[in-house]
């Protein structure tokens, strides 16, 4: 991956909150209506993620055509909201809400409609209120040892939900 982000090497752990549902347990909807995750929300991705070891977060996708951009392969911005996603699915782990401030991608190699991919999404650790988080998008059919199709990275900050959706939640 030839991506310039800068993952600081002073990060500080960052700690499952003991109150997160379980490994192996479905990352609970954290909005109905998201356009990532929401069971509810009309033309979403509809994203199922598990919480994994090590603060992951993984799910599958199957990409469909209304996913293309160029001919044939999947628009570079549906990648970016799978990235975005999965990052702040497996920022779940750590019993926060945090708000995307960064979001970074590499894209190494074109995604053809109708790949399944599998998408893991890692909390990389903390600094003050910012949470980095590292997501891979591999073809799931490509086998465990595959390299990853893009790549990306995000910083998250920790809010407090409800000063931060209160002029905007319905
Ligand atoms: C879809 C929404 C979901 C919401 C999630 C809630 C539920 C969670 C549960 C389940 C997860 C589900 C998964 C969801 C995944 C998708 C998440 C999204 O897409 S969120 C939408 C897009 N993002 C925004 O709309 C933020 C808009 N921006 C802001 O509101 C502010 O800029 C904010 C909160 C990010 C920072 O503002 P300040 O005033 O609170 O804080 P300051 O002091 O500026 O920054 C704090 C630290 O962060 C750094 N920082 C801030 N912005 C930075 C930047 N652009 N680059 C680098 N560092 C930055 C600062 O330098 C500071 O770091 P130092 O501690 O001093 O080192």
């Amino acid at each position: 991956m030839k991506t310039t982000f800068v993952v600081p090497d002073d990060l500080e752990p960052a700690r499952r909150d003991p109150a997160a549902p379980a490994i192996g347990e479905a990352v609970p909807p954290h909005n109905p209506r998201c356009h990532g995750c929401g069971p509810d929300a009309e033309n979403g991705l509809h994203l199922r993620a598990v919480f994994g070891e090590n603060l992951t977060a993984t799910a599958t996708l199957v990409v469909e055509p209304r996913f293309e951009g160029g001919p044939g392969v999947i628009h570079g911005g549906i990648v970016s909201t799978l990235f975005d996603e999965m990052m702040g699915l497996a920022n779940v782990h750590l019993g926060v809400v945090a708000v995307t401030a960064v979001l970074d991608v590499d894209y190494a190699r074109p995604i053809p409609v109708g790949t399944t991919l599998r998408l893991v999404g890692r909390v990389l650790g903390r600094q003050r209120r910012k949470v980095y988080s590292a997501v891979e998008a591999f073809d799931d059919a490509a086998g465990p040892d595959a390299e990853p199709l893009a790549a990306g990275h995000g910083i998250f900050v920790v809010v407090d939900p409800r000063a931060h959706f209160a002029a905007t939640r319905p």
